[in-house]
C-alpha cells in the first residue's frame, strides 16, 4: 500500500531527497516532467501534431509545466505555454526551467495573457490543457487571473490533465479554495496527496495516477502514514494461494443470513459473489418460504430454511439455531434483505452479541443497531461493517448523511476506534478503516456501481475472504478492491449507465485474474 501524505509531509519528503539523498531540486522536476508525459500520451495517443496548450503560475508547479512542455516538443506536439505570471516572480527552480524551454522552443511559444478573454481565447485552440498553475503551495482562496483562468479551463470542456493535483483544491481536505480545476487525469508527483480522495477532490482529480520521482523509501517510511491507498499488488498478496492438492474445504465455508419475501435477490447475489471471489463452499439461511425460490435462483449455493415471522422475514425463534448455522461455518455475513421487521431487528440484536466466528455486517443488519451502536463493542471478534453513508448516520445518532459525506474519512476513522470495528464506508472512493485507527482509500470503482444490489455483491466478497481465512483487515480491503475493479471492468464493457449489480457479479473472476 502507498502512504498518502499532506502538502506538508510532501514537502519534507522532498527537502530530505534533496538534502540528504543529495538528488538536486531540478532532477526531481525533470523526472515529474518525464513521468507526466508517459501519463499524457498513454492518456491521448498519439500526441504528434496535437496541440497542448500548458498553463503555468509562478511556483514550482508551473516549473513542472515546463519540463511537460519540453519534453512534449519531442512527441512532436505543438505546445505553447500561458504564463500567468512575471518572469521574474517564477520560483528558483520554475524560472530555470522557463528558460529551458524557452531555449527549445523559441520565445513565440510563451505569452503573457493580461485578461480572461485572451486565456479563453487561446484554450479554445488546444486539444489538451495542462494545468500547472497551483500545486502543493496553494495557501489562500484563488482571486485575478489564476482563477480566471481556472474557471477558463473548466468552461472550455476541453480534455484536461492536472500536474500534482487540479489547482485551487487544497491538498490535505479536498476543499476548493475560491475555483479549483476539474481535471480528467491527474499525475500526481511522489506520493498521492489526501485532498485527492475527499470533498471536492473526488470530482475534481478525475483519475488520479502516480508518478515516482525517488524518493527513497525509507524517508517515505518515516513518515508515518496513517492514510493508505491501496495498491492492486497488495491486495492480490493476501488472497490465499491456489495449491494443487487443493479441495473446496481449503477455500472456507460461508453463510450468508439474508433475505426476505420480496428480497431474495439480495441473498442471492451476496451468496454468489462470495463463490465467484473464491470461496469453496456458501450456505445461505433465508425465511422458509423464501427458500425454494433461492433454491431456483442458485445452482452451486446451499440453502437453508429458518423460522419466519408472519410477514415472512427472520423470526426471532430461529436465534439458536442460526447460531449453530454459525458455529459450523468458516465465516458469516448477515444483513442483505432482512427488513427492519422488529422480531427480526431483536434476533440480529441477539444474534451480533453471541456469533463468535468472524463476521461481516450490512443493510439491515446495521439497520437493526440504529442509534445503538455501542452494542457492537459487545461482540466476540470485531466485525466488519458495511455502511454506505446513510447507514452509517444511523449508527451514530449525531450523524447526517451529509455530515457522514462532508468528512468520510474522519467519520470512518473515529467510529472505527470508537466501536472496536473495521469499518467499510462505501461510496465514490470507499474508505476502509481498522480499530487501531490506521484507514485506506479504495481507488477502484465508478458511479455505474450506484445500482441496486451491488452493495450486497461487496457483502459476499467481504464474507468469502473471511471464509477463506484471511484477517478482516486483509478481507475488507481486498474485497472493495476488487468489488470496484469488477466494477470498472462492467463499466468498460457495459458503460456505466446500464451496467447492473449481476454484471458486477460476473466480472469479479475477470477481476481477480487480471494481470497488471
Ligand atoms: N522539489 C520539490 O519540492 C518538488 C516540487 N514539485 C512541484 O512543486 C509544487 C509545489 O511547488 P511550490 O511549493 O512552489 O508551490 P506551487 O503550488 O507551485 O505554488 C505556490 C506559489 O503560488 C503562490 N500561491 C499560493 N496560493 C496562491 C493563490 N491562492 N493564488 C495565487 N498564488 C498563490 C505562492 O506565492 P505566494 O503567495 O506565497 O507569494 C507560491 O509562489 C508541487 O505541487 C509539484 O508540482 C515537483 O516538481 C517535484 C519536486
Ligand atoms: N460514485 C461511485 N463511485 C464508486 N463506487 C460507488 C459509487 N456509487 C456507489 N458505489 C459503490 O456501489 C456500492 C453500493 O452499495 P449500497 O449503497 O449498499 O447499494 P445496495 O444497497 O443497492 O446494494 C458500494 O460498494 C459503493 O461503494
Ligand atoms: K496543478
Amino acid at each position: 500500500m502507498i502512504p498518502i501524505v499532506t502538502a506538508e509531509q510532501m514537502r519534507a519528503l522532498d527537502q530530505r531527497t534533496i538534502t540528504e539523498a543529495l538528488v538536486p531540486s531540478l532532477t526531481l522536476m525533470e523526472r515529474a516532467g518525464a513521468g507526466i508525459v508517459t501519463h499524457i500520451e498513454a492518456r491521448y495517443p498519439p500526441l504528434a501534431g496535437k496541440s497542448v496548450i500548458i498553463l503555468c503560475g509562478k511556483g514550482n508547479n508551473g516549473g513542472d509545466g515546463f519540463v511537460v512542455g519540453r519534453l512534449l516538443r519531442r512527441k512532436q506536439a505543438r505546445i505553447h505555454v500561458l504564463l500567468l505570471a512575471s518572469p521574474d516572480d517564477l520560483s528558483r527552480d520554475a524560472k530555470t526551467m522557463y528558460q529551458r524551454f524557452l531555449r527549445s522552443a523559441g520565445k513565440s511559444a510563451v505569452t503573457s495573457p493580461t485578461d480572461a478573454e485572451a486565456i479563453q481565447q487561446r484554450l479554445a485552440t488546444g486539444d489538451i490543457l495542462v494545468d500547472a498553475i497551483l500545486g502543493t503551495g496553494t495557501s489562500t482562496p484563488v482571486t485575478g487571473l489564476y482563477r480566471d483562468a481556472i474557471e477558463a479551463i473548466t468552461a472550455s470542456g476541453r480534455p484536461t490533465v492536472a500536474v500534482d493535483l487540479p489547482s485551487g483544491l487544497h491538498a490535505d481536505t479536498g476543499a476548493v479554495l475560491g475555483a479549483a480545476v476539474r481535471a480528467d487525469l491527474t499525475v500526481t508527483l511522489g506520493l498521492p496527496k489526501a485532498g485527492l480522495y475527499s470533498g471536492s477532490g473526488i470530482d475534481c482529480a478525475g483519475t488520479v495516477r502516480l508518478v515516482d520521482i525517488g524518493i527513497p523509501a525509507s524517508f517515505v517510511e518515516s513518515v508515518g502514514s496513517r492514510l493508505m491507498l491501496l495498491t492492486d499488488r497488495a491486495v492480490r498478496a493476501a488472497l490465499p494461494p491456489r495449491r494443487p492438492s487443493a479441495h473446496k474445504g481449503t477455500y472456507g465455508h460461508l453463510g450468508v443470513i439474508a433475505g426476505s419475501v420480496g428480497k431474495t435477490g439480495a441473498a442471492a447475489m451476496a451468496a454468489l459473489s462470495a463463490l465467484r471471489i473464491g470461496t469453496g463452499l456458501v450456505t445461505a439461511a433465508t425465511p422458509a418460504s423464501a427458500n425454494d425460490i433461492l433454491e431456483a435462483k442458485l445452482l452451486e449455493v446451499m440453502t437453508l430454511p429458518m423460522p419466519e415471522t408472519k410477514a415472512r422475514t427472520f423470526a426471532r425463534s430461529g436465534l439458536e439455531r442460526l447460531l449453530a448455522f454459525a458455529g459450523a461455518r468458516d465465516a458469516v455475513a448477515i444483513g442483505p434483505g432482512l427488513t427492519t421487521h422488529p422480531e427480526t431487528v431483536e434476533l440480529v440484536q441477539e444474534f451480533v452479541k453471541r456469533i463468535d466466528k468472524p463476521c461481516v455486517l450490512d443493510a439491515d443488519a446495521l439497520n437493526a443497531l440504529a442509534g445503538k451502536s455501542s452494542l457492537l463493542t459487545e461482540c466476540k471478534r470485531p466485525p466488519i461493517i458495511t455502511p454506505h453513508p446513510g447507514e452509517m448516520a444511523r449508527l451514530e445518532t449525531e450523524a447526517t448523511t451529509q455530515s457522514v459525506n462532508e468528512d468520510r474519512l474522519g467519520t470512518a476513522t473515529r467510529f472505527a476506534r470508537e466501536r472496536g470495528v473495521f469499518v467499510i464506508l462505501k461510496g465514490a472512493r470507499t474508505v476502509i478503516a481498522r480499530p487501531d485507527g490506521l484507514a485506506a482509500i479504495c481507488p477502484t470503482g465508478n458511479p455505474g456501481m450506484a445500482t441496486a444490489g451491488t452493495g450486497d455483491v461487496l457483502t459476499g466478497m467481504v464474507g468469502g475472504l473471511l471464509a477463506q481465512g484471511l484477517a478482516p483487515w486483509d478481507a475488507a480491503c481486498a474485497a472493495t478492491y476488487f468489488h470496484g475493479l469488477a466494477g470498472d471492468l462492467a463499466a468498460q464493457h457495459l458503460g456505466q449507465a446500464g451496467m447492473i449489480a449481476s454484471d458486477l457479479i460476473q466480472h469479479i473472476p475477470h477481476a481477480l485474474a487480471q494481470t497488471t
